[in-house]
């Protein structure tokens, strides 16, 4: 019986394996086909991220997979690895395409993990880069002269005092550019004491990531964009979103999505250590949601702390809105110590419709990361 089972699993798992050769070889294909898509688009300087193509292609895999029987979901799941896979495998060819190759780059702080991690972009794509620092600040003139791109970054606390000392020193044919996490005040002081292009940007990541594939940076426009332009293009051909924003805007905005966020993930994270909880023995027990957000708060603090301190320290208004939050924390608890499930139910159906059709998306998405959580742990 056992032998009969032997002799035709083998054969069953034969065919399968020469199927999953065969998809093998069409993946290998593929990707073929990717290089000379990647080889044409740096020819003519175009961006690996084509959205609306992505957006085409899945919707008809879709469509074909329910006409074959086959799971839409599982196929577009299945497309989005293939799709950033092939991003990806793109996105390292793009690192060596400069848009304005030969042109040299002063990086202020060059010498931080941020500065490095640019320095090390702008270099593979043919660029010629100097790194300023506390160290050769002596140089700073000869550093400055005839550079095409000054690109600070440096500690927020540091910036405006930063901005002031170099800025005499910058030809106004040079651009300057920074990439500190608030913008409204670093980019009033770039176009106060220097009169050339002023662009700020904000990158919305860590100089951990592998790639810029789909990481956003966010842009505030200063002087002279036309001037800036071939810098906006650098960044989105290395794989970048730009996303555009008046710098008042911008800082409204990172108020709630960095301070507020890394504050309230601080204070969890805190007030675990302070109960002394066991992590290990808590997750044996963890729901998906408790390990998701163990894991945002472990991250945080697995990082530098003094990113974090720069952020939530940044502005009087961030102080303002964490004591507002706090303040908010201190009505919630008046509800519970009062036993008011009714008035609890009330102030969250109140914010169901507020946040509206956003709620159907927070669970696609959510479940989506639970359950490849589940798939993992
Ligand atoms: O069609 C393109 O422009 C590609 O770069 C290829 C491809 C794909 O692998 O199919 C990859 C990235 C784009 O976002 C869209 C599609």
């Amino acid at each position: 019986m056992d032998k009969v089972f032997d002799i035709e699993i083998k054969k069953l798992r034969d065919n399968i394996d020469h199927i999953d050769r065969q998809i093998l070889d069409l993946i290998s294909q593929r990707l073929t086909q990717v290089q000379d898509v990647v080889a044409l688009k740096k020819a003519h300087n175009i961006p690996v991220y084509h959205p609306a193509r992505e957006e085409d292609l899945i919707s008809k895999l879709r469509s074909q997979a329910t006409a074959s029987g086959i799971d839409a979901d599982f196929m577009e799941e299945m497309y989005r690895v293939i799709l950033r896979n092939s991003r990806m495998e793109q996105t390292v060819e793009m690192k060596q395409q400069g848009i304005k190759a030969g042109a040299t780059v002063l990086i202020v702080g060059g010498e931080g993990q941020m500065g490095r991690f640019f320095s090390d972009l702008f270099r593979a794509s043919g660029y010629i880069v100097r790194t300023l620092s506390e160290k050769n600040w002596n140089d700073v003139a000869s550093l400055c002269k005839d550079a095409d791109l000054v690109l600070l970054s440096v500690p927020i606390h540091v910036t405006l005092e930063t901005i002031q000392r170099i800025a005499p020193h910058i030809s106004p044919t040079t651009i300057l550019a920074d990439l500190t996490s608030i913008k409204t005040a670093p980019v009033d002081a770039m176009l106060k004491y220097f009169t050339g292009p002023v662009i700020g940007l904000h990158p919305l990541f860590g100089p951990s990531c592998a790639t810029l594939d789909k990481q956003i940076i966010a842009v505030t426009p200063g002087r002279d964009n036309g001037k800036c332009r071939w810098l906006v293009e650098q960044l989105s051909l290395w794989g970048a979103i730009m996303v555009n924003a008046e710098p008042e805007e911008h800082d409204d905005i990172m108020d709630i999505v960095q301070a507020l966020r890394h504050f309230a993930t601080f204070c969890f994270g805190q007030f675990l250590c302070r109960k002394k909880v066991n992590l290990a023995r808590s997750l044996e027990f963890s729901s998906p949601i408790y390990r998701l957000e163990l894991g945002m708060v472990g991250r945080l603090f697995a990082q530098d702390s003094s990113l974090y301190s720069e952020i939530i320290f940044a502005t009087p208004s961030r102080r303002k809105l964490l004591k507002q939050y706090v303040a908010a924390m201190n009505e919630q608890i008046e509800l519970v110590e009062s036993n008011d499930k009714t008035l609890f139910m009330e102030r969250f159906s109140e914010v169901t419709q507020w946040f509206g059709d956003f709620g159907n998306q927070a669970m696609r998405e959510s479940d989506f990361i639970i359950n490849k959580l589940i798939e993992r742990f």
